[in-house]
């Protein structure tokens, strides 16, 4: 199998707090990836790992066959708060990081208003953070992310603060941009919709500890329209069955707290 990025057989332990417990996962390259859970069972974790921010007491954090020991370029990641700097201006937050390694300045630049035209925000390079909206600043991360050209993009509920409209449009973005540059993208939600749409592969984990309890392949194809998604041959069923696992294993990890209460 043309494995891109893994864990193998990973346990982490925050002091006392096992998080992740012998869990293994692998997506291949150009593979799109989301996953889902309960909150708290180690979503976020499994992606600060793959990036290089946290490293596990045990098992193997694989991309491309190399152990990932540091954040890299190569390996980009986006959080549900775009995080810009506000004192630069939209083209320098995009800029920022290929800048400080001292890539040639007008190449940069001159992709950077590329992925800008590209995420629907060209006219704006000179515009400050405050003077945009949420979805906006989100598109400046997604440039931004996008701009070094990674092999992976970790995304973590990048569009979970923003409303239902602009959200879809963000979804859409978000799949063009990765069927044209064939990044590996494991993108993590709470959104079963969001899921569906975007995902090659849908993985569902357990309540913490965390391990992957479901991992299922949709059968969309690539070419997806997310007006008529729904009316697709078996998207009720899927939706309806991974809805269930993922209420299940909540109801597993808030199980304690109700008896707690009693
Ligand atoms: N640096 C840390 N130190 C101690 N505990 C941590 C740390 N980071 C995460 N945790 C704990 O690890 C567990 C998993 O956290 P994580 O953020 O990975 O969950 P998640 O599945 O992404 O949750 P959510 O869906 O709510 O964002 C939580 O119980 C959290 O409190």
């Amino acid at each position: 199998m043309n494995e891109h990025i893994s864990l193998q057989q990973v346990t982490l332990r925050f002091e006392t707090l096992t998080v992740l417990e012998n869990i293994d996962l692998s997506l291949t390259k150009g593979e799109f990836v989301v996953l889902l859970g309960p909150s708290g069972c180690g979503k976020s974790t499994i992606l600060n790992l793959l990036a290089g921010f946290t490293q596990p007491q045990q098992g193997r954090v694989l991309c491309g066959g190399e152990p990932v020991r540091q954040p890299h370029p190569s390996r980009g990641m986006i959080f549900q708060q775009p995080n810009l700097f506000p004192w630069l201006n939209v083209l320098e937050n995009v800029t920022f990081g290929p800048r400080l390694r001292k890539h040639n300045r007008a190449e940069v630049d001159a992709r950077a208003r590329e992925w800008l035209a590209r995420v629907g925000l060209a006219g704006f390079e000179d515009h400050a953070p405050w003077q945009l909206s949420g979805g906006m600043k989100q598109r400046v991360a997604l440039a931004r992310a996008w701009l070094p050209g990674p092999e992976v993009l970790l995304l973590d509920e990048p569009f979970g603060a923003l409303d239902a409209q602009t959200r879809m449009m963000m979804q859409e973005l978000l799949r063009a941009a990765w069927l044209e540059t064939q990044t590996t993208l494991l993108f993590v939600t709470h959104d079963v919709e969001e899921a569906l749409f975007l995902a090659d592969r849908v993985l569902v984990m357990s309540a913490r500890p965390g391990r992957i309890v479901e991992d299922i392949r949709l059968p969309f194809g690539r070419e997806r329209d997310i007006e008529t998604l729904a009316s697709e041959p078996h998207y009720g069923d899927i939706k309806h069955h991974v809805l269930q696992r993922v209420r299940q294993e909540a109801k597993r990890h808030l199980a304690p707290l109700n008896e707690g209460e009693r």
